[in-house]
């Protein structure tokens, strides 16, 4: 069984659409499960954790031989942009390997909030009108005007992060 971190769909979807391709043979499953960071990480550092808490506490299911985690982000840059990013943690085999997504600059406005202290999910929901916007396209959907969503992201991101689990022998 292939367990992921959340119960998000997502996030369990797109995990599914990639691990399935893999291994078709292996459920997967969403657990809602503890990231140990802030429900709004700031930073790569806390955004990693997040990722690695999951994925270190998914693979430790009953049953499960893979851990997925993802965990979403912001972070500011040096002319106070906010940046939404995720990180995708993979645990299997005694081994946690990573990647980090694409990022989508935020608004100033949400930006700006978030900054505050305010977590980025219910300040979109406002933004776009859509509720659990988190839970469906996302952030993404929202401002690229569905040319991408946030599962795309997640989809992609999974894939590079499995790269060491697929060649362990050019991985060491
Ligand atoms: O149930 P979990 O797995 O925690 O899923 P989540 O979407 O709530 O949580 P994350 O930890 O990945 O994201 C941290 C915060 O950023 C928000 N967030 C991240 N990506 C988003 C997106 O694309 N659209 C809207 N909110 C997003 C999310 O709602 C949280 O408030």
């Amino acid at each position: 069984m292939i367990v992921v971190g959340s119960t998000n769909p997502a996030k369990v979807n797109p995990v599914r659409d990639v691990m399935t391709r893999l291994f078709a043979d292996l459920e997967v499953r969403g657990a809602q499960l503890p990231s140990g960071v802030p429900e709004q990480p700031i930073g790569f550092q806390e955004t990693l954790q997040g990722a690695r808490n999951r994925a270190q506490a998914a693979v430790l299911q009953p049953g499960a031989v893979w851990g997925v985690g993802l965990e979403g982000g912001v972070e500011f840059d040096d002319k106070s942009r906010g940046w939404l990013f995720g990180m995708v943690a993979v645990a299997h085999a005694g081994r946690v390997t990573y990647s980090r997504s694409a990022s989508l600059e935020l608004p100033p406005r949400v930006t700006l909030r978030v900054r505050a202290g305010e977590e980025l999910g219910p300040v979109m929901n406002e933004l776009s009108g859509v509720q659990d916007n988190n839970r469906k396209t996302g952030a993404i959907g929202f401002l690229t005007g569905g040319l991408l969503e946030r599962a795309d992201v997640w989809r992609q991101t999974l894939a590079l992060a499995l790269a060491p689990h697929l060649s362990p022998e050019l991985y060491g």
